[in-house]
């Protein structure tokens, strides 16, 4: 069984961040959804690169069929991993019922680290990235925004009500934020 913590929050909240510093110091292994299909976007030969593109661009979420694919082969080449930070997913139901589909026999959900952070910060943070991204622009970014309020939000009360959540807030400086997020995974693996 592989061991998962899925690590959700508004974009631009710090996932990528708080995950690198984790995957850095507790062994998991960080996988962003959103990376791995940008990796698949840019593979020579792929044929859904036009459509991540396209999803990407207007904020909206890429079939699941593709994103749990290609996150299932990101985990069988990492075997050998303490667990996985499974950083942007799942980001509405079609992710969730994929999911339970593809991985609910092969996988111990730990627990949904939720980073909380006001909107406006997150929007600020992403046009200051400076990492080229094609959706950190006003018009994606309004569009992210509202797939997460519409789509991703429901999906964290989801877990909330099964009493998985761990709420951080990530408004505050990263060493602050990540040493909660420390304290979090502490307990849970203490259980
Ligand atoms: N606590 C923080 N305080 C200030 N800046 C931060 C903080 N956490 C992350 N950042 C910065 O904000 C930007 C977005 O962070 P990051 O890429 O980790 O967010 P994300 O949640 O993964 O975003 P996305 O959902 O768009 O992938 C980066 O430039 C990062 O350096
Ligand atoms: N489960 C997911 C995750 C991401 N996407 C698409 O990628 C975009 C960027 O995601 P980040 O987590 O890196 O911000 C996102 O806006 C979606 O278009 C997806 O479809 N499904
Ligand atoms: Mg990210």
């Amino acid at each position: 069984m592989y061991k998962v913590v899925f690590v959700l929050g508004p974009p631009g909240s710090g996932k990528g961040t708080i995950c690198a510093q984790i995957q850095e110091n507790l062994g998991y292994v960080h996988l962003s959804a959103g990376d791995l299909l940008r990796a698949e976007r840019e593979r020579e030969g792929s044929q859904f690169g036009a459509l991540i593109e396209n999803h990407i661009r207007n904020g909206s979420i890429v079939p699941v069929e593709i994103t749990c694919s290609l996150l299932e082969i990101a985990m069988i080449a990492r075997e050998d991993a303490n667990g996985f930070l499974i950083d942007g997913f799942p980001r509405n139901e079609d992710n969730l019922a994929g999911w339970k589909r593809q991985m609910g026999e092969k996988v111990n959900e730990q627990f949904v680290l939720f980073l909380s952070c006001p909107v406006d910060v997150c929007i600020d943070r992403c046009l200051h990235r400076g990492q080229g991204r094609t959706d950190d622009n006003v018009d994606s970014l309004k569009k992210r925004v509202d797939t997460y309020n519409q789509s991703t939000f429901p999906i964290i009360e989801h877990f909330e009500k099964l009493g998985m959540v761990r709420e951080v807030n990530s408004e505050r400086p990263v060493n602050e934020v990540y040493a909660d997020v420390v304290k979090v995974f502490a307990a849970a693996n203490q259980q």
